[in-house]
Formats: structure tokens, sequence, C-alpha cells
């Protein structure tokens, strides 16, 4: 992927990631994936939120972009799992719950106790946890009965930013991908089809009455979800759109033995692969990609924020806090931070809180602290990439994308703390990238995503220090126990 300043006379196409921070927006080559132009606009904070601001905010990134008069075709990736319940007027019913709200947290424990952890795997590829679709409609069916009387349709976010851009009234047109319904809890991804059954459960109704809930259609990973009308661009082609790791999967084109750990508002580590996953253990999500294959994920719910927290406690930029972190010597002197600010997800801890252990008057540093912040989000990655091998996912090389790989504390202290060199691709938006190749192939009609290269990857590399990692865990297990 290259970046110009110029327009030229071939298709153009656009890529939206609409995440849990913001909205963006790339104005792509469809030939090559070459970025033209980009916008970006902020999301309002929390965990809920009314879905008309995502809307809002992709008007606004559409406009830093320059406007999309000139694209062909476009396609939305958005934030994974948030549930959108819509009335049979198609009106948005209540706030939209995120995926990082953890208010579904005893839901999460009854359904899975209910119907059994292998249950749940073996027909969803996941377990629940506070995170998805799922969860949260069974804390509607016990919080806001009321709500679930109303529900006509249920989404996700991306889905209802693709209807938005469609311009279509009826909840028939709603669409969605297979990376995005594997991530509702209700949704088999080997089999193709929606399990009402469990979402019938979850919502404490019968099952005929939630085969009438409208669910969104699932395209195929090319097949149009309409035109643009809504943005004044009726003969844009829409994609089907895809979650916003499927979507970075996709804008990397990562293969076989290709682990990419992404540090947004969440930390991602993940693989594609040929075989569906079902991991009864619940570490593992055994999501579809928006290729036709799998997308085996573990997910936290804490990733960048961890530095953000740190760095503004110690009232720093991005560059001062880099600077204290790398002044400080590996392992922060014995500082650890256990890095649960938002609870946790992987491994499931939704109550948990964040502490930091090991400070002494002598070691109490800002620069210890700012170390301390890197190495415990590393660690809480490092563990999870230790699961995967354990899984039997094959690690040939680490991708870190996402807004925390922009650190160089980071990019520096990842090889000394995971024990393998990393690899940076060049700074980008590969979720929106990703959605442009989406795009792409849509507008191609191909059998398979058009043939774009990510430019050169910068590896880093450094000493292994196993000590880091040895002493999160023992602080790990003295506070949570043994996992
Ligand atoms: N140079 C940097 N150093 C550390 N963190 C950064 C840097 N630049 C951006 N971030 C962090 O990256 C996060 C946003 O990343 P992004 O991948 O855009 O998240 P999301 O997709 O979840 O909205 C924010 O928490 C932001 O503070
Ligand atoms: O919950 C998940 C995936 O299971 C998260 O990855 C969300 O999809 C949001 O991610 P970012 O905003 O951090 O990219």
């Amino acid at each position: 992927m290259s970046e110009l300043g110029t327009s030229n006379s071939r298709p153009l196409v656009a890529g939206i990631d609409s995440s849990t921070q913001s909205c963006k927006v790339l104005v792509c080559d469809a030939d090559d994936g070459t970025v033209l132009r980009q916008g970006q606009a902020p999301h309002p904070d929390g965990t809920s939120c009314d879905p008309g601001a995502w809307w809002d905010a992709l008007q606004q990134a559409i406009d830093l972009a320059g406007g999309l008069d000139d694209v062909d075709a476009l396609a939305v990736s958005g934030q994974q799992h948030g549930m959108v319940c819509l009335d049979a007027e198609g009106r948005v019913i209540r706030d939209a719950i995120l995926w990082n709200d953890t208010r579904s947290a005893r839901a999460a424990r009854d359904l899975t106790d209910e119907l059994g952890a292998k249950t749940w795997a073996d027909a969803t590829g996941s377990v629940p946890v506070a995170s998805y679709t799922v969860t949260k409609l069974r804390w509607l069916a016990d919080n806001e009965p009321e709500n679930v009387a109303r529900i006509a349709a249920i989404c996700l976010p991306h889905d209802w930013l693709t209807w938005r851009i469609s311009g279509a009234t009826s909840l028939e047109s709603l669409a969605t991908d297979r990376s995005e319904a594997s991530g509702t809890g209700y949704y088999d991804a080997r089999a193709g089809e929606y399990r009402y059954d469990l979402l019938a459960h979850a919502l404490r109704i019968d099952e005929e009455a939630a085969r009438r809930i409208v669910l969104p259609r699932v395209l195929g990973p090319n097949e149009s979800a309409g035109q643009a009308t809504a943005l004044g661009l009726p003969e844009a082609v829409v994609g089907p759109g895809c979650g916003d790791n499927a979507g970075a999967a996709l804008g990397l084109g990562v293969g076989p033995g290709d682990t990419w750990l992404s540090l947004g508002t969440s930390g991602v580590v993940g693989a594609v692969s040929d075989g569906s996953w079902h991991d009864e253990t619940g570490t593992v999500s055994g999501f579809a990609d928006a290729t036709g294959r799998f997308l085996p994920l573990q997910v936290t719910l804490n990733g960048a924020p961890i530095l953000d927290r740190v760095r503004k406690l110690l009232g720093v930029d991005y560059d001062g806090f880099d600077e204290l972190a790398l002044s400080a010597p590996s392992g922060a002197e014995g500082v650890v931070l256990l890095p649960f600010f938002g609870g946790e997800r992987t491994p499931n801890l939704p109550e948990a809180t964040a502490s930091l252990t090991g400070m002494t008057s002598a070691n109490t540093t800002p620069a210890n602290l700012a170390r301390a912040a890197v190495e415990g989000m590393l660690c809480l990655l490092g563990a999870c990439i230790d699961r995967a091998a354990s899984h039997g996912q094959e690690i040939h090389r680490i991708l870190i994308v996402g807004g925390g790989s922009r650190s160089r504390a980071v990019r520096e202290i990842a090889p000394a703390v995971l024990g393998r060199p990393v690899d940076v691709p060049p700074a980008g938006e590969y979720v929106a990238l990703g959605a442009a190749r989406q795009a792409a192939w849509t507008l191609s009609g191909d059998d398979v995503p058009p043939a774009w290269v990510v430019g050169d990857m910068v590896r880093f590399d450094a000493p292994h220090d196993p000590t880091v990692m040895e002493r999160y865990e023992e602080r790990f297990a003295a506070a949570f126990g043994e996992r």
C-alpha cells in the first residue's frame, strides 16, 4: 500500500472502519489499493451509544476524506458484537450496548451454565462472554423485557450502518456477512445458518417468536448489499462489509502461519484458518473471516487504552511516554501492572480491576510506571500468543497493527517480552483498507479479492527477557489464581 495525493481515472473504492473510538474512511485505487485520501472523526466515549452518532461521524469522516463522489464501491467494517435492536418501523429501540460493556457478564455465565460450554462451542464456535451479542440480549430479557417485546430486528453496528447507507427502509433489506454473524453467539458459521433456538433461549421467548425477528441476511464475501443511495451515490455499489478484525485480516492479506496483534481499544491475537474452531474452554473465539475461511481470535477488553491511562497519569504525550518507557530497564525494576482497567475478557474476568504491584520507594518512578504499562499490555497479549501456540496454531511471524503499534516503546519492547521478533507494516488503517479491498472485490465480481500488496514490513528484534512474563504470571496468579 502506498499513499498519494493525486487521483487518477482508474476505479476508486472507499473503505470505512466504524470502530470503537472513531470512524475512518479511506479512498483507494481499486486496482492496487493505493490510498489516495482519508478522513477520521471521533465516536463518543463509553460502552453504549446511540447509533446515530456513528452516522454523524461517518459524514464528518467522509467530508474530511474529500467526499466520495468519485468512488465506484464502498464497504463498512465495524466494531463487532454491539447489540442494535430495531422496532417494526426500523427505529433504534435503545442505545446500542457495545462489545466492551460488561453488564452482561452474569448473563454470559448463566447462558454457559444453562446449556454447557461444549454446546455453545460446537454450535457457534465460541463460548459466551460478556462481549457477545447473545449475552446482551439475555441481559435485555432480564432487565428490560418491555424492550424485548418491541424487537422486530436485531443487527450489529456495521449491519446498521450498511443499511442506512443503502437508504433501505424495510427490515428485510438488512444484510451482514459471515464474520459478523459469527460473533453474535447465535450463528453457526460452519453450517452457515442462524441458530434461532439459541436466540430464543437468550431472549426467553419461544423459537417461533424468535423466527419472527428479522436477522440480517448473511451475504457471500463479495455479494453486494445494494447501492450507497443515502450518501447521494446511487451508482456506488456497497459491499457486504465485515467485522473489524476480519477487515484487518483482509487489509493485511494475512496467510497461514501469520499471527497478528491488534492494539486498538481491544487487544487482539488473531490468525486465519481453513477449518472452524470450537474451543470449549472459551479462550479462543471461533469466528469466521471475510473470505470464506475462519478467524480464531483471542480478544482482550484492554488494549492501547492501558497506555493512555498511565500516560495521562504521568502527564506526558505519546513521545514523552515512549521516552520514559524506553529509559527504564527491562522488568521496570520489579513494578508490574496487571492491566484490567475495564474488567477482562481473555482471561474471562469481567469484574477484575487493574493493579500496580511490586512498588517500593526506590522503584516508583515515572519511567518504571511507563515501562510497566507497556510490559503489562504485552504480557496480557503474550499469554494469548502462548495459548494460541499451545492450541496448535502455527506462528511463523507476528505482525503488529492498530493505534498502539504507533508507539516506539511498544515496537521495541515487544520482542523482548514476547521472545519473538515482530513485524510492523507501514503505518496505515488496515481495517478500513480491508473494507476497501472488499469493496474492490465486490466491484470486480471476481472469485478472489484483488491482489493488493502491503508495503515492506520493518522487523523489530531484541534479546528475550523471560523474567518479565514470569513475574507477570506470578503476580497474576497471586491476584486471580492459576489459569
Ligand atoms: N503513538 C501512540 N502511542 C500509543 N498509543 C497510541 C498512539 N497513537 C494512537 N494510540 C492509541 O491507539 C488507540 C486507538 O487505536 P485504534 O486502532 O484507532 O482503535 P479503535 O480501532 O479501537 O478505535 C487509542 O487508545 C490511542 O491513544
Ligand atoms: O470484541 C471485539 C472482537 O471480538 C473487538 O475487537 C471489537 O471488534 C472492537 O475492536 P477495536 O475497536 O479495538 O478494533
